[in-house]
């Protein structure tokens, strides 16, 4: 899938269902998602294989129980490759055959491209102590026995195919690059998922790790043993044995251009000494430099230890209890804004620590939060923080410090769950609502779904936090599958914030041509004058959303997405939220000539012009993810506004979560309603929690704060809800509404996207799709709701032209092996230029 298809970054994303029961991996089904011809597989026997595999066998968690042992990955029969030839001649092997065969040492090999594998390769004798499951692997595919790297999920002895296999050519890495529950992780994603197990390697493994970023390969030269007779070392020119002597003298390994400059001589005389074997050489992979990091660490506040509060220390408790069973245990932390959820955390990895063992802490991305970041390398002596401004050098370095398990806290954000701790003990969600821990591109993973398959293989407990948790993780409350721990109070008693309402329907409220209500604007100048800070929350980026002729009508759209483009004012840009083409905004209308094109709708550059025209005096930043390009920039706005030298911050969502800041007494919701009449089901929950966090930001202090919401809908549930900061009004009444359909959290959705150039050849390949997925519903008697195909919202995309497929099931397991069997046979003809993306719990519909 593209990066960008779903990349709305002003629009939060909701949550995914909680697992309680996970298919059984079986490898040997890695699903295809692209148009090239597959390896000929098993056929018809398969799809019985399938109704038992998926619907009846145990979960991937019984295969897990012992995920220190060192068995093979359960339940792996890996197709063997072009199996099916062979199998027409062979029948058992007589027995002599048999005891040679099982002396076989072989590896399963799974591939990033079709076909994926997995398939079996033996392993030469000189090979085999170096060859383990997580390492790549140099292997001949196909007929044409081209060399193509692979990743080996599995050793054992044993061929089981009756059939010659071909040998594993080269192993490309020293040490693997996965321990084995890590592997085990990767089978289970990409059945999950269903995403060929190769793709799900290189989003576990960074490809800063993959390509040895920042290293570079060193010769080291020692003296040989030949060296030790004098009368060989006597007998040699001058400015060899001078060489030659030093490096003896110097008791270490020395490159040769260190040597050369010791010795003060050219390459010659060492190269006549390594010809005469009078040096060993040793070629190590070293880091080039010792690693600077060039981020500080913090963002002026200060360091502080409390004594806990009684709900801070009864949750702490009931973390603790947890890990001290050793149990996978699921808990949710549900505490209010500003109840000091990061404290618990800290104080139960301190625990863990206290073990040898470490945590991992999934934020959404970390530099919109440095602040979260600080608390925890004040308080860790060792703390991997992962972020997308690293670069691949900063990133390797810091994956093999925490590989070395030199590190107790890994902090970052969602690919941080496959951080290769040794002894884990702990995983944390922080703000698990959060809408970015979803993927969405290939594999479409939600690390709280991986964190807790982690978890329960590792048999560790996993913590989710959150003041608006997805109802993903309060229903498993309500189920029994986690455990709820409530923090209803904000620490030190404060209260929390007055929500008051402001009916913008109503004329009078309204301001005139601005965006500012007469009531938010008299707030603002109110908290300005008592020296109070002002945070206003506006989730468009951009100037104006629309640039439309009021002559005739025409609304300028990207010509690849055909969605309406946004005008930004710093360069007069008019630019593709979706792909991000950009035009100079035409001055007049493109259709009909008018000059007097209208800029419509609400971006937070316009309201940043309101704001400055309105508060002449008031110091103004704005925070959206146009002027947060540069690394580092999050920082500097938000310690500028700690430490009071900025009055009012506004932006999108970014400045919604999980800030701190005592002295903010007032924030202002711009339109409340931007979300809500969105086409998918999760507006409503997306609303309340962009709510009820914005306004958690303020009252932090001593002083006290309010919140003024600007809405359309103040009647609404979640706009109710938020202005009473009341989740639990919010939950029971969604949960209720999505029971009426079957939604997540009470059923599971999967979504198929069908893409292409031409709009008719791509609605047809859909209904085909379509077709498959009916009878394969048939075959395995599965109670599936198939929807569509239909345009989603976003008709086109970069040029092409999309459909999707919903289906909905009570039972993930019955929904994905439906879309397991159906897409594993499809083929779209390469004529036809369709791709197709599966995209297991969506988390958007757009
Ligand atoms: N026991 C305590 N006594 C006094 N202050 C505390 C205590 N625990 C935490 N704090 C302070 O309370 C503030 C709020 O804590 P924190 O930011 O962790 O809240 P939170 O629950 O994560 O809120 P949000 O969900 O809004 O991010 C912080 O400034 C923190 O230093
Ligand atoms: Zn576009």
């Amino acid at each position: 899938m593209l990066t960008g298809e779903a990349s709305h970054p002003d629009i939060p994303a909701g949550p995914i269902p909680m697992p309680s029961a996970v298919p059984p991996q079986r490898p040997s089904d890695t699903p295809r998602t692209d148009t090239r011809p597959a390896e000929p597989d098993a056929g018809e026997n398969d799809a019985a294989a399938e109704v038992s595999g998926s619907l009846s066998a145990p979960g991937f968690f019984d295969a897990c129980e012992n995920a220190d042992d060192d068995s093979p990955i359960p339940d792996g029969k890996p197709v063997p490759d072009q199996a099916t030839q062979g199998q027409l001649f062979e029948t058992d092997p007589p027995p002599w055959e048999l005891t040679v065969q099982e002396d076989v040492a072989v590896a399963s090999v799974v591939f990033r491209d079709a076909p994926y594998g997995p398939y079996d390769y033996r392993i030469p004798a000189e090979l085999r102590d170096r060859l383990h499951p997580g390492m790549r692997v140099h292997v001949p595919l196909g007929r044409r026995k081209r060399p193509t790297v692979g990743w080996c999920i599995e050793t054992k002895l044993g061929n089981q195919t009756g059939k010659t296999l071909s040998d594993v050519a080269e192993v490309l890495d020293d040490a693997p690059l996965c321990d084995r529950p890590l592997v085990r992780l990767v089978t289970w994603m990409s059945h999950y998922y269903q995403s060929p197990a190769g793709q799900v390697f290189d989003a576990l493994i960074p490809s800063s790790v993959r390509a040895s970023a920042g290293t570079r390969e060193r010769t080291y030269l020692s003296p040989a043993p030949a060296s030790a007779d004098e009368s060989v070392v006597d007998a040699l020119p001058a400015k060899q044995q001078r060489a030659l002597r030093l490096l003896i003298a110097a008791g270490k390994p020395m490159t040769a251009s260190q040597l050369m400059v010791h010795a003060e001589c050219t390459a010659g005389p060492i190269n006549a000494l390594r010809k005469k074997g009078l040096l060993s050489e040793d070629t190590r992979r070293e880091m080039t430099t010792s690693m600077p990091t060039r981020w500080q660490t913090s963002d002026g506040e200060k360091t502080e230890t409390h004594e806990l509060t009684d709900d801070q220390s009864n949750a702490l408790g009931r973390i603790t209890a947890a890990l001290d069973s050793a149990a996978a245990k699921t808990l949710l932390l549900h505490g209010v804004t500003g109840s000091g959820k990061t404290e618990v955390y800290i104080r139960a990895i301190e625990h863990v620590v206290k073990f040898g063992r470490a945590a991992i802490v999934l934020v959404p991305e970390i530099s919109l939060t440095p602040q979260t970041r600080g608390r925890f390398e004040r308080r860790f002596a060792s703390v991997a923080v992962l972020h997308s401004q690293m670069t691949p050098a900063e990133r390797h370095f810091q994956w093999q410090r925490i590989r070395r398990g030199e590190v107790q806290v890994v902090v970052g954000p969602r690919s941080a769950v496959f951080a290769p701790l040794p002894r884990l003990g702990l995983i944390i969600l922080d703000e698990e609502h959060d809408g970015s821990f979803k993927q969405d591109s290939q594999p479409r993973y939600h690390a709280r779904k991986v964190a807790f398959a982690r978890a329960q293989s590792l048999q560790i407990p996993l913590l989710l936090g959150s003041a608006t948790p997805s109802l993903e993780s309060w229903y498993a409350t309500q189920s029994g599958h986690a455990e709820l721990i409530s923090m209803p109070s904000r620490v030190g008693n404060r209260p929390m914030p007055d929500v008051q309402l402001v009916d913008l329907r109503i004329k009078d409220e309204r301001s005139r041509g601005g965006a500012i209500s007469r009531q938010l604007h008299l707030a603002v100048n109110e908290t300005l004058r008592e020296k109070g800070q002002v945070i206003l929350l506006l989730n468009r980026r951009g100037f104006a959303t629309t640039i439309q002729c009021p002559s005739c009508g025409h609304v300028v759209a990207c010509p690849d997405c055909e969605m309406p483009l946004t005008h930004h004012r710093d360069g007069g840009k008019a630019v593709c939220h979706y792909c991000d083409y950009t035009i100079a905004t035409p001055p007049w209308c493109p259709e009909c000539r008018f000059d007097g094109i209208r800029y419509g709708g609400l971006g937070t550059q316009k309201l940043e012009v309101e704001v400055k025209k309105r508060f002449p005096e008031a110091r103004v930043a704005r925070m959206d993810s146009d002027t947060m390009r540069r690394p580092g920039s999050h920082q500097k706005v938000l310690s500028a506004f700690r430490s009071g030298e900025l009055d009012l911050l506004l932006g999108t969502q970014m400045i919604a979560k999980g800030l701190d800041f005592p002295n903010v007494l007032l924030v202002g919701v711009i339109n409340a309603d931007a979300a809500l009449h969105f086409p998918d089901f999760r507006a409503g929950e997306r609303t309340f929690q962009l709510v009820t966090q914005v306004a958690g930001r303020t009252g932090r202090g001593n002083r006290g704060g309010r919140v003024i919401v600007q809405t359309f809908s103040p009647e609404h549930m979640a706009i109710q809800a938020a202005s009473r900061h009341d989740y639990l009004q919010f939950a029971e009444a969604e949960i209720a509404n999505r029971r009426k359909f079957n939604y997540p959290p009470l059923g599971s959705v999967a979504r198929i996207i069908i893409r292409g150039a031409v709009e008719d050849v791509t609605e047809a390949t859909a209904n085909s799709l379509l077709q498959r997925l009916e009878s394969s519903r048939e075959r395995l008697g599965a109670e599936v709701r198939l929807l569509g195909p239909a345009p989603p919202p976003i008709a086109k995309l970069r040029g092409k032209y999309r459909f999707h497929l919903l289906l909905q099931s009570l039972d993930p397991l019955q929904l994905g092996a439906t879309i397991r069997m159906a897409t594993k046979t499809f083929k779209i003809p390469e004529k036809d230029d369709v791709q197709y993306v599966i995209d297991i719990d969506p988390m958007d519909m757009l």
